[in-house]
């Protein structure tokens, strides 16, 4: 070794270094971010109540972070660092409280901190339509529901949902979904005969069981938290979770992403009760509903074509009141401030029956 070249010693003096520089740049921005909170409440009138998350403006800040990041940290890995000082400012300014659905260890869970950090308090709903009303009544500040899945489609009750829901849609974030075959202390490794899971992750892993357990069982129940709280008490029993399950009931990984596509990703939602600004990179959702005719959905998406918009996502769901014979869920590019999307909304306003803003957000960004 040349005697050039730091030793660890000295290195560790620079981390050293470094890291009261960084522990100190970063209370210098908590204190910040408790100015911004006075600013907001002292802007507020009388009986109005400061909002202090603001989607678009952590939007355009991990966006700047990736933008001149140079390594050899990769972009995701500073921006989740960010991510969480974020989190931490912000449970100053008001502690967060956000409804999912659960129970604790589900990827909506996972899903909710991705998008919110860890400095969040996360509450587990039963259902879908709990976590709506959670965010309606004002019991949480924001609320996180499934949308789709890239193996399994939609998840129906969630647009159900957002058609007699009050709230308005203020982020998205998508979840890499990797599944893992996961057992207790006391399996038999060897023995397993039975194996629990959602119906969904078996559906996503069933070209691997077939080849790596073809006669187990495979018990179906309600979640992946629900089959890795159950398999404990069994010593034949495996279950398919993800890591947070994994994680919350100290369980070892047998074998790990065994879900048969690789790029199995879901899609989830944020929902709140305020309106989103721009924050120059969005989409937008609409239900629209139009009269049962032929050509009914190639007049509905012709507007977008013609102003040149992106549409990213178009479902048609059966109207459930009996009046409507369709209804479309429609995601497009940009926000609805922008000239060209007022516009597009004013045309698909005149030729529906009914149409229902769900809100403008900013693109996910993790
Ligand atoms: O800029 C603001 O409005 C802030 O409150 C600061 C801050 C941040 O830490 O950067 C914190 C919370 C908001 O959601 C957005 C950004």
């Amino acid at each position: 070794m040349s005697d050039s070249k730091p030793t660890l010693e000295t290195l560790r003096d620079t981390i050293d270094q470094l890291d009261r520089q960084i522990q100190e740049l970063i209370n210098k921005r908590a204190s910040c971010a408790q100015q911004v909170a006075d600013v907001k409440q002292a802007g507020m009138e009388e009986g109005e109540k400061a909002v202090f998350y603001r989607p678009e403006r952590e939007a355009q800040v991990l966006r700047r972070v990736m933008e001149r990041n140079s390594g050899p940290l990769n972009n995701e890995s500073m921006a989740r660092l960010f991510r969480e000082i974020m989190s931490a400012c912000l449970a100053l300014e008001e502690p967060m409280s956000i409804a999912y659905l659960g129970p604790e260890g589900t990827f909506t869970q996972a899903a909710a901190q991705k998008h919110f950090g860890h400095a969040v308090r996360t509450l587990p709903m039963a259902t879908i339509d709990e976590v709506f009303r959670e965010v309606e009544s004002g019991s949480a500040h924001y609320g996180v529901v499934p949308v789709e899945n890239s193996t399994e489609g939609v998840v129906n009750t969630t647009l159900d949902s957002f058609t007699h829901a009050n709230v308005t849609i203020c982020g998205e974030v998508e979840l890499r979904i990797h599944h893992h075959l996961l057992v207790g202390a006391n399996t038999k490794e060897n023995s397993i005969s039975r194996i629990y899971s959602h119906q969904q992750s078996f559906a996503q892993c069933r070209q691997w069981l077939d080849a790596h357990y073809p006669a187990a069982d495979r018990i179906p129940v309600s979640s992946n938290s629900d089959a890795a709280k159950r398999m404990q008490s069994e010593w034949n029993a495996a279950a398919i979770a993800g890591e947070v399950a994994a994680e919350i009931y100290g369980l070892k990984k047998v074998a790990s992403n065994i879900e048969d596509n690789p790029h199995n990703s879901t899609r989830f939602l944020i929902v709140g009760r305020e309106h989103v600004p721009s924050s120059g990179q969005d989409k937008t959702s609409i239900i629209v509903s139009m009269k049962n005719k032929p050509g009914a959905l190639y007049e509905l998406l012709a507007p977008f074509h013609e102003a040149g918009i992106m549409l990213t996502r178009v479902e048609t769901r059966p109207s459930r009141d009996g009046t409507w014979a369709y209804l479309f869920f429609i995601d497009f590019e940009g926000h609805e401030n922008t000239e060209s999307v007022k516009n597009v909304l004013k045309h698909v306003e005149e030729l529906a029956v009914y149409v229902k803003r769900l809100g403008s957000y900013p693109k996910a960004v993790l």
